[in-house]
């Protein structure tokens, strides 16, 4: 395998910006994947990839390298340089490989394969804090599958097209998917590629959004016609599909503190065909007052440490803080105590996150049961990534009594 000088480059500069200038991961890619027209499906995947893979094994890379951060070049290039040594690609002869001490790299990894945290490549408190949460054994298997790429899953919109037909349409478009079981919307791409740019996406025919992710709007057990509210909406992935599961009847409210996260939904929402959703900015108290024991079903997607999504955000291993774990906790039970308040007697909410961790989940879920005896829980389910190869998801299913 060799290294191309332009692709290598751009990874060099891509890792600055994320670990300098503090841009997220995702939207430096984008950018890169912009960088030369030329560049063919491989020279994308190259550059996407090791961005990711240089991201997520940074504590790693450093531990073998000797680089304590990412923040000057010539430690970029010796963190690049344990990438490409592990991976087995040949060293060209530029003068930023000279003196690359290959088999030194590859015994210091064998060597890091027996501590957790290096392993891993994750923070102490990240590692110390799961293993207090799951158990270390049960943990060594969640951060094990969360170190895996992420793959590229579709959400069929059913408002416009069905799953068979959408997959018949994107391959005459030269992307291949498949179905996969238990996830009746889904399409997984067999190679990834940048769907944003096929006149799929452009007609609506999907959304780009994880299997797991893809099974909390159906746990609210919403039916056309109903009135839904729909809490913590942000850019309204969830909101689509529950449109589409309401056949784009009856009333979606899509709530978030945010106004420029509603605004994209609008968006969104123009390109899906969905026509049952107004968006309403929480900006101030009285927006949830107003709307209290008005809605037949609630969903609350609380906001979380993205525990469960390190697959796809590898960089908040380490722009993710305890003292922010800490907070949102106490924000999650508010919102949970607050915004359930919005279901009629007999209706329905679900609380979910995107996280694996018990204090965010099933721990909110029991502390709110215990002061809300008019509340009883149908359901709960917990995703994990090691069972599943997905995101880590939790989502309760609660039913207000009286
Ligand atoms: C997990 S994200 C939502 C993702 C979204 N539902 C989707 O499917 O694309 C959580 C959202 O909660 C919003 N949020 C944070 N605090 C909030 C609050 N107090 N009230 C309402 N929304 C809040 C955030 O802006 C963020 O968009």
């Amino acid at each position: 395998m060799r290294l191309h000088r332009n692709l290598v480059f751009t990874v060099i500069d891509s890792m600055k910006l994320i670990f300098n200038e503090q841009e997220y991961a995702d939207k430096v890619v984008q950018k890169a994947l912009k960088k030369d027209a030329r560049w063919g499906a491989r020279d994308r995947k190259f550059v996407a990839e090791t961005i990711y893979e240089m991201v997520r094994w940074k504590r790693l890379y450093n531990e073998i390298a000797g680089t304590k951060s990412h923040y000057s070049t010539e430690n970029v290039w010796k963190n690049f340089s344990v990438y490409a040594v592990l991976k087995g690609y040949k060293l060209p002869d530029w003068p930023q490989f000279v003196g690359v001490p290959e088999r030194r790299y590859k015994g210091k990894f064998d060597e890091l394969q027996k501590t957790r945290v290096f392993k891993e490549s994750i923070p102490d408190w990240m590692d110390e804090l799961a293993i207090k949460e799951l158990g270390e054994k049960h943990w060594s298997k969640e951060i094990e599958a969360l170190n895996k790429p992420a793959e590229v899953l579709l959400r069929t919109n059913t408002l416009r097209t069905n799953k068979a037909a959408l997959r018949k349409k994107l391959s005459d478009e030269g992307i291949e998917t498949v179905f996969i079981d238990g996830y009746p919307d889904a399409l997984k791409l067999v190679e990834r590629a940048n769907v944003f740019k096929t006149k799929c996406f452009k007609d609506g025919l999907f959304e780009v959004q994880d299997a797991s992710s893809q099974l909390v709007a159906a746990f609210l057990d919403v039916k056309p016609g109903m009135r839904v509210i729909d809490t913590c909406a942000g850019a309204g992935g969830k909101t689509l599909h529950l449109s589409a599961l309401m056949e784009n009847k009856g009333q979606i409210i899509a709530t978030d503190i945010y106004e420029s996260k509603l605004k994209k939904l609008k968006i969104r929402t123009r390109r899906a065909g969905a026509h049952n959703i107004t968006t309403k900015p929480i900006d101030s108290s009285k927006v949830i007052k107003k709307m209290k024991a008005t809605a037949d079903r609630v969903l609350i997607d609380a906001p979380c440490s993205g525990i469960g999504v390190l697959k796809r955000n590898p960089d908040s291993k380490w722009k993710l803080q305890p003292e922010f774990v800490e907070n949102i906790i106490k924000t999650q039970a508010e919102i949970l105590q607050s915004y359930s308040q919005l279901v009629k007697v007999g209706g329905k909410v679900v609380y979910a996150t995107c996280s694996i961790l018990p204090s965010e989940n099933e721990n909110q879920v029991k502390k709110f049961l215990k002061e809300n005896p008019n509340f009883e829980i149908i359901k709960d389910k917990k995703v994990s990534p090691f069972k599943t190869g997905y995101d880590g998801f939790y989502m309760a299913l609660l039913e207000r009594k009286s």
